[in-house]
């Protein structure tokens, strides 16, 4: 097994700044993860970038992110690609800031209770059940589409009871667009300049954006006029209050479309990713599936198992290791503090990448290697907390957190014991940093059934 080197203290605590060449490539935004990962590697653990009012700082050291994300929390607020996400989330967890946020989270988070996480692992399990059943011995898919279709739906039934697909061409698509509007004006330096332009794609955005909001809102009506509890997230929400009462129809609004937009994309390629590894390791698939087996013999997995899955949470933690799906995390400081002897002006912006931590030597040897290995609880001890973040920390920790592991372990343990996978060869396949780090151009697999899970131990 490898071991880890866990760092004492940081390296060096003066920023160091790029040159001409290497702002440049950070501007042009191609592949962003691997820019910041070289000028992490070049530079240490403080990279500074400054330009007239813009000033940058990446973190790369876990202790730094610690500070920001929880001890000096207060410090900071949301970067500046919430602002075009609030355009279509509104005021929800994942936009919304202060005393506001702190009252949203408190009413939303008993919804995320394991007791209830537990009764959504019924539906994470049929609807993984469902798609094993579609598909077809030697058939070709683009697994990234797959596993997208499959949390959409789960997504769908859990948190609105709702089937997706029947509303399928409205949300799928109204999300397509409003992705799409993001990458291209919400994620650019100039995002606030072309937000005011009557571009093409902005007229597009607030168009799906409204036809999303009919959706969202008949539903909510319907739950209303329904009054009892279906099970899912919206039931949940509609009964939850504080004193001083129950949330608006235009705040759940806000906190179902984001539910639904940060819960599915970021999982599906979580599972995507991990196809595309295990292809790669048969070793690791053949391990998967013998515990898959021994724990489940011919029956399907229930949420009770997910503590008995251990090598299955293991390869997925792994897989986001390599492919964080939120890749990097945004803040910008609205006072001046102090970061361990690092002085962040207020107004600078805060870049702290998964992608590069979850890369470093000193925290993974031979880090880009697939090792499930490495997420044994001793290995797991023998690291910093924030050498690892998929999903983030401190109060703005991702709340879909245990319904992530539960649906991820689940849909692969359903997946994997009838279905084997192989890379169609000859294709490109390359990360995108869109919202969240996806496969650009899918992932093509050749489906194989498996005759009987029980001749693979
Ligand atoms: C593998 C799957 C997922 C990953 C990697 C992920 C990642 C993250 C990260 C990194 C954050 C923090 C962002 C920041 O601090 O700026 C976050 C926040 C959030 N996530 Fe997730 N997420 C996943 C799944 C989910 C699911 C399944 C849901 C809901 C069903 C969800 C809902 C949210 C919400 C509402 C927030 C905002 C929380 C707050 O600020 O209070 N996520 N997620």
């Amino acid at each position: 097994m490898v071991q880890a080197q866990v760092l004492e203290t940081p390296t060096r605590r003066q920023p160091a700044s790029p040159n001409l060449i290497e702002i440049l490539a950070l501007l042009s935004r191609r592949n962003l993860p691997m820019t910041f990962l070289r000028l992490a590697r070049k530079y240490g653990d403080v990279v500074h970038v400054k330009g007239g009012p813009l000033e940058i700082f990446l973190l790369s050291h876990p202790e730094d992110i610690r500070e920001v994300l929880v001890v000096q929390h207060a410090n900071f607020h949301k970067g500046q690609g919430v602002q075009m996400t609030s355009r279509m989330l509104g005021q929800g967890l994942l936009t919304s800031e202060g005393d506001f946020h702190k009252r949203q989270r408190k009413l939303i988070q008993p919804a995320f209770h394991r007791q209830r996480i537990a009764a959504y692992a019924t539906t994470m399990v049929e609807e993984a059940s469902r798609l094993a059943q579609s598909w077809q011995d030697g058939a070709v898919v683009d697994m990234a589409e797959e596993m997208m279709r499959l949390t959409l739906v789960i997504a769908g039934k859990t948190l609105f009871n709702v089937d997706v697909e029947r509303e399928a061409s409205t949300v799928s698509q109204a999300m397509a667009v409003a992705m799409e509007a993001f990458i291209k004006i919400g994620l650019s330096p100039w995002a606030e300049q072309l937000e005011r332009l009557p571009l093409p794609i902005r007229r597009r955005f607030y168009r799906a954006r409204d036809e999303m909001d009919r959706v969202i809102y008949r539903i909510i009506e319907e739950h209303r006029r329904s009054g009892r509890d279906q099970g899912d997230l919206l039931s949940w929400l509609l009964l939850a209050h504080d004193e001083e009462g129950a949330m608006s129809d235009e705040q759940l609004r806000d906190e179902m479309t984001t539910l639904l937009l940060a819960g599915h994309e970021t999982t599906a390629n979580a599972l995507a990713w991990t196809w595309y590894l295990l292809a790669q390791h048969p070793e690791v698939a053949k391990r998967l599936r013998q515990e898959v087996v021994q724990v489940l013999g011919d029956r399907l997995p229930t949420a009770d198992d997910f503590s008995r899955l251990s090598y299955t949470e293991q390869v997925l933690a792994e897989a986001m290791r390599l492919f964080p799906p939120a890749w990097s995390i945004d803040r910008t400081a609205i006072r001046d503090c102090d970061i361990r002897g690092l002085t962040i002006p207020s107004g600078a912006r805060i870049i702290m990448s998964q992608y590069v931590v979850h890369h470093d030597p000193r925290f993974y040897p031979e880090p880009d290697r697939f090792l499930p290995e490495r997420w044994t609880p001793e290995a797991r001890a023998a690291r910093p907390k924030f050498a690892y973040f998929p999903f983030g920390g401190g109060p703005r920790l991702c709340i879909g957190e245990p319904f992530a592991w539960m649906e991820g372990v689940l849909v692969l343990a359903t997946l994997v014991r009838s279905w084997e996978a192989e890379l169609v060869p000859g294709q490109r396949i390359e990360p995108e940093a869109a919202v969240t780090l996806r496969p650009r151009y899918g992932i093509r697999m050749r489906l194989h059934q498996l005759q009987r899970a029980a001749a693979l131990v």
